[in-house]
C-alpha cells in the first residue's frame, strides 16, 4: 500500500520523520511510502505550494500523510500562492469533505490541560467538521466601495446536499459512539446556519436511535471549557470547526495531541495533525509529534484497514505519556526525536 508523504513546512517534516519511523516499526514492509514538497517548501522549490506532481501522487496514493504547511516567508504572497492553499487544494480536489477530529484526555495528562483535572478527565469526543464548503470556498476578494474604501469580501455558503452529507458523517460517527450529537452554529444570525439546522432535522428522522441537539457556537466555545463531558459528537462548519477543534485540544492537553482524519465518500482520506507550521518552535526539537503518530494510527484504521496495527500505535502512545514521555508543551523536556523514541520504546 502507498502511502503520500507531504512534510510541507516548519514542524511538518521533525513531526512526519518521528511518524515514519514508528510506522515502519508497526508495519515494517506493508507499506511504501513517496514523498513530495508542499506548501512554502514546494513554493520555493517549484513557483507553486501544490505542484502538479504532489497532487497526483496524492490522488495515486492508498492514503496521504500530511505534516503542517505555513511560511512567514510566505505571507506576502498573493494568495494563491500561500503554502496554507496547497491543504486547502488538496481537500477540495480530492473531495476530502469531512473532517474528524477526535478530542480526548489521555488520564496521563489531566495535569497538561487547561481545565481542572475532574473537568478534563471526562473529556472524550469527536468534532465532525465539514471540509469542503463555507466562507472558506466562497467568492472572495477585495475591491472597491463607492466611499473609495478598500474592502475585503469571503461570502459564507452552504446548500443542502452539503449539509446532508456532513450531517450523515454526523450521526454515523454519533451511532458508533454514545449515540449523541450536537450540532453547532449560528442559527441566530447566519441564514447558512438556519440552513444547517432546517437539513439536520430533517436528516435526522434517519437516525430515531441518535439524540440530536443543537448548540450556537458561541456557547459551544465556553462549554467546551465549562463541561466538555457534556459533548460525544460534535457536527460543525468549516470554520466553526477550525475554531473550536483547536480549543478542544488545550482542553485535552495541548495542540500537539490532537490529530485527524480528512476523508471522501469513499474511504480515501489524508491524516494530518489539526496544528500548523508553528514557525515559532521549528528547527528547535520542540514538537511533540504525538498529534501526528496518533494521525497515522487513523490512517491505519480508516483508510489502510489495518485496526490491530492502529490499535498498537494508540496503546503504545498512551504508554509512553504513563511512563512519563512529556515534549515541552506536555510540561517536560524531551525532544521530538525522544517523544518518538518513547513511542518505539512503548511498542
Ligand atoms: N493544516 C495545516 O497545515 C495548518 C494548520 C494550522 C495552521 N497552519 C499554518 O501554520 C502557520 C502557523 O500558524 P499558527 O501559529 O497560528 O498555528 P500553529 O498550530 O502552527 O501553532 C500555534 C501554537 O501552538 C504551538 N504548537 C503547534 N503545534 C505544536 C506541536 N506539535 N508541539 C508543540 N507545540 C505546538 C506552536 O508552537 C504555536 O505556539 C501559519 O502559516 C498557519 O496558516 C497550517
Ligand atoms: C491552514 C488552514 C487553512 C487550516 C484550516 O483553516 O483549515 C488549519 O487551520 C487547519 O485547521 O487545518
Ligand atoms: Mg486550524
Amino acid at each position: 500500500m502507498l502511502v503520500a508523504l507531504l512534510p510541507g513546512d516548519g514542524i511538518g517534516p521533525e513531526v512526519i520523520e518521528q511518524t515514519v519511523r514508528v510506522l515502519h516499526a508497526v508495519c515494517g514492509d506493508a507499506l511504501t511510502f513517496e514523498e513530495a514538497p508542499v506548501g512554502g517548501a514546494a513554493y520555493k522549490a517549484s513557483g507553486h505550494p501544490l505542484p502538479d506532481a504532489t497532487l497526483d501522487l496524492a490522488k495515486r496514493a492508498d492514503a496521504i500523510l500530511f505534516g503542517a504547511v505555513g511560511d512567514p516567508d510566505c505571507d506576502a504572497l498573493e494568495r494563491r500562492l500561500r503554502p496554507e492553499q496547497a491543504i486547502l487544494g488538496l481537500r477540495k480536489e480530492l473531495g476530502l469533505f469531512a473532517n474528524l477530529r477526535p478530542a480526548k484526555l489521555f488520564a496521563e495528562l489531566a495535569d497538561a490541560s487547561a481545565l481542572r483535572p475532574e473537568v478534563a478527565a471526562a473529556i472524550d469526543m469527536v468534532i465532525v467538521r465539514e471540509l469542503n464548503g463555507d466562507v472558506y470556498f466562497g467568492e472572495k476578494g477585495m475591491r472597491t466601495t463607492p466611499a473609495g474604501r478598500r474592502q475585503g469580501y469571503d461570502v459564507m455558503s452552504y446548500d443542502e446536499d452539503e449539509v446532508a452529507r456532513i450531517a450523515r458523517v454526523g450521526f454515523e460517527t454519533a451511532r458508533a459512539r454514545k449515540g449523541r450529537l450536537c450540532s453547532v452554529d449560528k442559527a441566530n444570525v447566519l441564514e447558512t446556519s438556519q440552513l444547517w439546522r432546517d437539513v439536520v432535522i430533517e436528516i435526522s428522522a434517519d437516525y430515531p436511535d441518535i439524540a440530536l441537539s443543537h448548540m450556537y457556537v458561541d456557547n459551544c466555545a465556553m462549554q467546551l471549557v465549562r463541561n466538555p463531558g457534556q459533548f460525544d459528537v460534535i457536527v460543525t462548519g468549516n470554520l466553526f470547526g477550525d475554531i473550536l477543534s483547536d480549543q478542544a485540544s488545550m482542553c485535552a492537553g495541548s495542540i500537539g495531541m490532537l490529530p485527524s482524519a480528512s476523508l471522501d465518500s469513499a474511504g480515501k482520506g489524508l491524516y494530518e495533525p489539526i496544528h500548523g507550521s508553528a514557525p515559532d518552535i521549528a528547527g528547535q526539537g520542540k514538537a511533540n509529534p504525538l498529534a501526528t503518530i496518533l494521525s497515522a494510527a487513523m490512517m491505519l484504521r480508516y483508510s489502510l484497514n489495518r485496526p490491530a496495527d492502529a490499535d498498537r500505535i494508540e496503546a503504545a502512545v498512551a504508554k509512553a505519556l504513563a511512563g512519563g514521555a512529556r515534549s515541552p508543551d506536555l510540561g517536560g523536556a524531551l525532544t521530538t526525536a525522544q517523544m518518538g523514541e518513547a513511542v518505539l520504546a512503548a511498542l
